[in-house]
């Protein structure tokens, strides 16, 4: 088996009601996979049956094995009076060293937010210390699901950056779920179009471009996708440019 992670003919039911038809899917290492589709349609579901969290109905969940997984979920249920650092709640349920805490919120963005407190986070400081939980145990596969919920636009492109980033630095494969298409996709090697099976599959421009994912989201998206990649470009040169300054 070369992929990290594969699905054949998964088929599940939650609460007496089929959630996911047929699905077939593969993570390859490396890969950054982005799964886009309405409320409902199973995202959720499927990242957590890729998990072992939820048993299939029929069909197969194959990992490699010994595979080690980073997963973020959706909500983090943590009572946010509740007084914890960062530090602290990196080390639930298993003590870690403060070098590994550090290391992990170094890789994730969140350099010297150890000693902070979790309820003082802004939203999208919270999802980087999520994002370092993830990495502590060096996944090969990290899973996130809708991990810039709630964020600004320039806020969710610096998140995959930073994911874009980890990959290259770590060489995991990266499965996500977002509700962002414009911005996450110009991210990603894959998008999956899921409602309840996979409507299509292949390259952000193709999939952006395909009737079945049209008739769910539309047309505008393809001018957005466009308009983020032109942004994108712009930001990175942006960037090349200043380290360019640093180095002079
Ligand atoms: N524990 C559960 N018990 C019963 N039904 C469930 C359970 N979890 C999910 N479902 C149902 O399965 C379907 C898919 O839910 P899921 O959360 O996977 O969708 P999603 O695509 O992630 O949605 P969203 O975009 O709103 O997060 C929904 O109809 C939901 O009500």
């Amino acid at each position: 088996m070369t992929a990290l992670i594969e699905t054949r003919d998964l088929t599940l039911h939650m609460g007496g009601q089929e959630v996911l038809r047929d699905v077939n899917f593969a993570l390859n290492p490396r890969e950054i996979v982005t799964v886009v589709g309405p409320n409902g349609s199973g995202k959720s579901t499927f990242l957590r049956s890729l998990i072992g969290a939820v048993r299939p109905h029929s069909g197969k969940v194959t990992r490699k094995p010994g595979l080690r997984l980073g997963y973020v979920p959706q909500k983090l249920a943590l009572d946010p009076s509740l007084p914890m650092t960062v530090a602290r709640f990196l080390s639930l349920p298993d003590r870690i060293p403060a070098h590994m805490c550090a290391a992990a919120l170094a890789e994730a963005g969140a350099e010297g937010y150890a000693d902070r407190q979790i309820a003082d986070l802004s939203g999208g400081q919270l999802q980087r210390v999520l994002l370092a939980r993830a990495l502590l145990n060096l996944p090969e596969v990290l899973l996130l699901d809708e991990p810039t919920q709630g964020l600004d636009q320039p806020g969710q492109a610096a998140f995959y950056r930073q994911i874009e980033e980890v990959r290259d630095r770590l060489g995991c494969a990266v499965l996500l779920v977002s509700h962002e298409l414009h911005v996450v996709m110009s991210a990603s090697d894959r998008v999956i179009c899921l409602n309840g099976h996979v409507c299509c599959e292949g390259h952000p421009e193709v999939v952006a471009q395909a009737e079945e994912y049209r008739a769910l989201f539309g047309t505008g998206t393809g001018g957005a996708l466009a308009l983020y990649r032109h942004e994108h470009t712009h930001s990175h040169d942006h960037d090349h440019a200043h380290e360019g300054c640093d180095h002079a």
